[in-house]
């Protein structure tokens, strides 16, 4: 069926029932993307733990198959010198609905747009979520990091991150200068020949399918506010559309009322009674707060290029991108990746934190409903950093800390299980 995956012989589909429900059999086939840069480190690692962590849970009764399909580099060398993505990988990660992948590598500047994003786009995997919690030791800038427990529903689809962009001088950009000067009537593009251009498209259906997802995540996970994060100030009808859409979803799905007029609004959590705030606040101001009142925020509802960059200043809070996870959702597929990138240059070193990845998987066990498994790859990481025998990352910054390995990393997790 496929030209380059080898399907496992030993495994079973994962299937989405009519309820976006899951039904996951004993030995699930997971794809998995390598990636690129140290992919080729923290990916086998992030494997070996899963497997012991399963293994220790399960006792043999429950197993994954583990699947390669290709993507970036490792693609080209599959597939041929242009195939980046190659529409199999596509299938694959739909049709078997679980997956996980190591970071991609985008150029600068010219060359191919971010497979990352395309991953996302093509399967409209519209919620980036990103939680960032604290794990007792971890080295932190902040002087009480345990006060920085929040989750990013970063909207994925949308924003700038679409690609709608014209290079400088190029047909494309004088056709849209031209009709932006003559037919819009605009007047304030500074340097008009020598401008490229972008366009940022944020809609009402993308802002309230993410919004929806965080504030039910609010609900389920007893959570006392959700923030909207946005520049609305400046870009009035896309940030400040989402920013308003958002409140509007609120009160229009979940009953939220006025607080003293608004624009802020509560309502009382159908499961708990507690009371959930919706409030908002501006990108900027937003990221000096996280740093000096980070106990106010707990979940976080914002556009893509904000997620973004919020996604690797609140992991530095808490000790940085090497255990930062995350999860590219649509309502049935699910791909797990870590929050930072390639880091070129410690691939192949067998160097870096493979925890990003791990936590990753951690996240993709208990999605699965294996919360077994995900709660023994928690309580090692817990145990391993308490242990202070960690990766460079930790252990430049960490008194008295042994430096091991990324695969070194992974046997004191599999020994701490
Ligand atoms: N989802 C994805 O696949 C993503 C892909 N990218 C792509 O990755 C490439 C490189 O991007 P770059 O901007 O350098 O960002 P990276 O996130 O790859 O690396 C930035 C820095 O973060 C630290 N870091 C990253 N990973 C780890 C880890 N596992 N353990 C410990 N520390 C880590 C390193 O810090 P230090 O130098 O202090 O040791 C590294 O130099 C680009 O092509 C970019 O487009 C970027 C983000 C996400
Ligand atoms: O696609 C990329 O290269 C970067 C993506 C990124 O930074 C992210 O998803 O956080
Ligand atoms: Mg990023």
């Amino acid at each position: 069926m496929y030209q380059h995956i080898t399907v496992p012989a030993d495994g079973q589909k994962i299937s989405v029932n009519a309820d976006l429900t899951l039904t996951v059999p004993d030995n699930p086939i997971i794809p998995f993307i390598e990636g690129d840069g140290t992919g080729i480190d923290i990916t086998p690692v992030m494997i070996k733990v899963v497997d012991a962590a399963v293994a220790k849970a399960y006792g043999g009764r429950r197993k994954i198959s583990w699947m390669e399909v290709f993507a970036g580099e490792k693609s080209t060398s599959v597939y041929g010198p242009d195939v980046w993505l190659p529409d199999e990988t596509l299938d694959a990660v739909k049709d078997y609905v679980v997956s996980i992948k190591g970071p991609l590598t985008t150029p600068v500047g010219g060359g191919i747009r971010s497979l990352n994003v395309a991953l996302r786009q093509q399967l409209d995997l519209y919620v980036c979520l990103r939680p960032v919690r604290y794990f007792t030791g971890v080295p932190s800038p902040l002087k009480q990091p345990e006060k920085t427990n929040m989750v990013i529903f970063r909207e994925n689809s949308e924003d700038i991150y679409a690609g709608i962009e014209y290079q400088q001088g190029s047909d494309g950009v004088k056709k849209l200068m031209d009709f932006l000067v003559k037919e819009m009537g605009v007047t304030k593009i500074r340097f008009p020949e020598t401008s490229g251009l972008g366009i940022k498209p944020v809609s009402i259906e993308g802002t309230e399918r993410l919004v929806r997802k965080a504030i039910q995540y609010a609900i389920d996970n007893d959570k006392p506010s959700v923030t909207i994060v946005h520049k609305g100030n400046i870009m009035k009808y896309t940030e400040g559309g989402f920013r308003d859409w958002a409140y509007a979803l609120a009160q229009k799905e979940f009953g939220a009322e006025l607080i003293d007029g608004g624009p802020w609004c509560k309502f009382k959590n159908p499961k708990t009674g507690r009371e959930i705030i919706i409030k908002d606040s501006i990108a900027d101001a937003f990221l000096q707060q996280i740093l000096l009142r980070p106990a106010e925020y707990s979940v976080i509802a914002t556009l893509n290029l904000n997620g973004d960059y919020i996604s690797d200043a609140l992991a530095a809070q808490v000790g940085g991108i090497g255990i930062a996870p995350g999860a590219n959702m649509s309502d049935s597929v699910a791909m797990f990746e870590a929050t930072h990138g390639t880091a070129p240059k410690y691939a192949g070193k067998d160097y870096v934190n493979p925890g990003s990845l791990i936590l990753s998987a951690e996240m993709m066990l208990r999605h699965m409903g294996w919360v077994e498994a995900a709660d023994l790859i928690i309580e090692s990481m817990q145990k391993s950093i308490a242990s202070k025998r960690v990766t460079y990352d930790f252990a430049r910054l960490m008194e008295g800390a042994t430096q091991v390995s990324c695969s070194g990393f992974g046997d004191v997790m599999i020994e701490n299980m």
